[in-house]
């Protein structure tokens, strides 16, 4: 039988209302994947979309903590095991008031493909909280996080399921929660990646996201006969992966002419200098600023409450959050001549912003292929920790390179179409490929 798109996304709607990001992540998949599934009959045969976008299990838990004033607050924890066909659920935890299940459900989904194209032995999850950590003391935090794990420990394990960071969750939050998973198993494990150096966290994991989202913008780059080098780029988010993909792209030559965060974008015409980008890492991961203060610092331009799209570049990096591009956007972009996007967060464009795009036939990263760096080293720091051993940076980077690369070959190899790359269907494809393979040699599960 063939399958349909409509059909098949309604009855996903039909069963999952009222998750809207969780309907956009499987939409993209099931329109690249359809006609590839009724080109090869075993998958539709073994209903092997439909089990896809069911999770394994989820677990929903309370969280109750005390903040500093002595107040009892309550929060809602969750962790999405989306599929463990090809390895241990593995995936981020996401603290930030609008986590909800859809968001999260979205987040698991995308993980299961992106997993897979890091050609790693790890299956998909997601996971996190409606907590904000905005305005916490560390004391805070730290009472939340030890909170957060005491539910948690039941439901993880070094080969059972590994979390790791996403936003509002870096090395601070995984070092408590570790403390207290250490703490209540009383055992020393991989249990959790994104660990701190001196306890067993790997070389390079905190840059990998936004180096991996450069290394393979340099691959896309280098089929055209291109570089990096004078490249002006547009980045968005100051977090974890915008900093590192700023900084990856400087050393690479390129210009990085903006940041960006909820209060609003920094626009620097020239490029951002090394300063400047030392103070902002040094704002966003210890004194937990907003962006004016960099204004404040070097008289950089501010552009308080708005977005950076509009802003003429040659490439775009979204590395903030899902759906930061919209339908106009995307117009903007395209009119002041960007010739490519790479998606270091996951989902940034929406559905209307990234048909303009794909129309434009432009170079077109999306997320689980681009930002695939981070969980990638996640992975080399589970087997440096199951070997006892810590590798030096320069061996980690050269694998993280290595895989980008290949990432980028299996995107080529299912995504050419005449002279364009067709990425976000080669992602979907290859990342497709082999975790349906896994389970149909299962049988029916
Ligand atoms: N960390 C990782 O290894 C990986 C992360 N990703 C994805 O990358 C993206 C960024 O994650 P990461 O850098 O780790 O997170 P961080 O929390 O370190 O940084 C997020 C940044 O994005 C900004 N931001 C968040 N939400 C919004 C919003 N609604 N509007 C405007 N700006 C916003 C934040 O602003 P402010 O500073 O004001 O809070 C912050 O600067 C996410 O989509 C995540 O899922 C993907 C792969 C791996
Ligand atoms: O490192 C990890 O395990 C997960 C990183 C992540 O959350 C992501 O790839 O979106």
């Amino acid at each position: 039988m063939t399958m349909h798109l409509d059909s098949f996304m309604a009855g996903l709607i039909r069963r999952n209302p009222g998750q809207p990001e969780f309907h956009q992540a499987v939409c993209e998949v099931a329109e690249t994947l359809i006609p590839y599934i009724n080109a090869h009959p075993v998958y539709e045969r073994a209903c092997i979309l439909e089990r896809l976008t069911e999770p394994d299990r989820i677990v929903i838990f309370r969280v109750c903590w005390e903040d500093d004033a002595g107040n009892v607050r309550v929060n809602r924890g969750y962790r999405v095991q989306f599929n463990n066909a090809i390895g241990p659920y593995k995936g981020g935890l996401r603290f930030d008031k609008s986590v909800s299940l859809s968001i999260l459900k979205f987040l698991g989904f995308e993980q299961i493909f992106k997993n897979s194209l890091t050609t790693l032995p790890m299956g998909g999850a997601k996971g996190g909280s409606d907590f904000n950590p905005k305005g916490k003391s560390d004391r805070e935090v730290m009472r939340f996080c030890q909170a957060f794990m005491s539910e948690l420990y039941r439901h993880i394990g070094k080969d059972v399921d590994v979390p790791a960071g996403d936003i509002g969750v870096g090395t601070r939050e995984i070092s408590y929660l570790f403390g207290q998973y250490k703490r209540l198993r009383n055992e020393f494990t991989g249990v959790l990646t994104g660990k701190g150096l001196a306890f067993g966290g790997s070389p390079v994991r905190t840059e990998a996201t936004g180096y991996g989202c450069v290394y393979f913008a340099r691959e896309m780059l280098a089929r055209q006969h291109e570089g990096l080098e004078g490249k002006r780029c547009v980045v968005s988010g100051a977090g974890n992966v915008a900093q590192y993909a700023a900084q990856k792209l400087m050393q690479e030559g390129a210009k990085v002419l903006t940041l960006s965060d909820r209060s609003g974008y920094i626009f620097e015409p020239e490029g951002l200098t090394e300063e400047e980008l030392a103070f902002i890492i040094d704002l966003k991961t210890n004194r937990r600023g907003d962006l004016s203060e960099v204004a404040k610092e070097f008289g950089t331009d501010y552009f308080p409450g708005e977005k950076p799209w509009g802003v003429p570049c040659d490439m775009a990096f979204p590395c903030a959050t899902q759906n930061e591009i919209e339908e106009e956007d995307a117009r903007r972009l395209l009119a002041n001549g960007c010739r490519a996007v790479v998606e270091g967060a996951n989902m940034p464009t929406t559905r209307e912003a990234l048909r303009h795009f794909r129309a434009a036939r432009i170079l077109f990263a999306p997320g689980k292929a681009a930002n695939a760096g981070g969980v990638a080293i996640s992975g080399l720091e589970m087997t440096q920790n199951s070997m006892r051993l810590t590798w030096p940076r320069e061996e980690v980077d050269r694998q993280l390179q290595q895989i980008m690369k290949r990432i980028h070959e299996q995107c080529v190899a299912h995504g050419q179409e005449d002279s364009w790359v067709d990425y976000v269907k080669g992602a979907n494809i290859a990342g497709f490929i082999k975790v349906a393979g896994a389970m149909l040699a299962y049988g029916i599960l």
